[in-house]
């Protein structure tokens, strides 16, 4: 049984990701609330204004989803409480969050990972992270279409977006809550190619197997 949680840029491809693990797999995804989520659109909308209301909204559903993956122990998170503070951080370090917001929300978040620490299964068993240059985030951004997410609906997002990038390189680096593997977004290109989704497949079942968590005869359940 293993808990996996994705990490990446917006538009990495996570949750296509997820779909494809998850049901490699055979365990069950979480998938990031975005279209269901009140606050998004009044974020890119005013993001001085909804910096940390949307913090505290996505913190909240992030906690609700690694407590339950972590006690069902058998799924694919594609994105998880681990990142939060990295996007709250920069938001706060470009003005958007008040002295009194950045004491609460790490107040916030240092009590909910101690919650987490008192939990049977303390951690996820393996971080993959999806890396992508800015040209492939912003074409997958393109794609996908979020009216709010695109450069002609705010130009300032190009500089917000070049700055997400290098906020991701010292948070992978930091990041030591499990074992961790990166998969190269740029070249892999997992929706289109079968070849390339079975590459990344493989990896990450190698990773798995060589940490014990998959047996050396594991097959998969569902092969497409
Ligand atoms: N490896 C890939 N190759 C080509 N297209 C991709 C790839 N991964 C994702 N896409 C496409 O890019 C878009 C964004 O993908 P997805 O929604 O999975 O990203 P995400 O990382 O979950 O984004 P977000 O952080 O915003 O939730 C989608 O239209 C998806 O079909
Ligand atoms: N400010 C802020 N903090 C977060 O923790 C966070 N997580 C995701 N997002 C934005 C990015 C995509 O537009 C969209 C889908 O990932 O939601 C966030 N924005």
């Amino acid at each position: 049984m293993t808990v996996i949680v994705l990490s990446g840029p917006i538009g990495a491809g996570k949750s296509s990701l997820t779909g494809i693990l998850s049901k490699y797999l055979g365990t069950n995804p979480f998938y990031e609330s975005v279209d269901d989520n009140p606050v998004l659109p009044l974020f890119y909308e005013n993001p001085k204004k909804y910096a940390f209301l949307l913090q505290v909204y996505f913190l909240n559903t992030r906690f609700q989803s690694i407590k339950a993956a972590l006690t069902d122990d058998n799924n694919v998170l594609d994105r998880s409480i681990y990142e939060d503070a990295l996007f709250f951080q920069m938001n706060a370090d470009i003005g958007r969050a008040t002295k009194e917001e950045v004491d609460t929300y790490y107040e916030l978040l240092h009590n909910m990972m101690s919650e987490l620490d008192r939990m049977p299964k303390k951690n996820p068993d393996l971080l993959v992270h999806i890396d992508v240059s800015y040209d492939t985030m912003l074409k997958r951004i393109q794609k996908r279409g979020r009216n709010y997410e695109q450069l002609s609906y705010d130009p300032s997002l190009e500089d917000y977006y070049k700055r997400l990038l290098r906020y991701y390189k010292p948070w992978y680096e930091k990041y030591d809550y499990s074992p961790k593997m990166t998969i190269d977004g740029d070249k892999l290109d997992f929706m289109a190619s079968e070849e390339d989704r079975q590459e990344v497949l493989n990896q990450i079942v190698a990773k798995l197997k060589e940490m014990g968590k998959l047996d050396e005869n594991w097959k998969p359940n569902l092969v497409k």
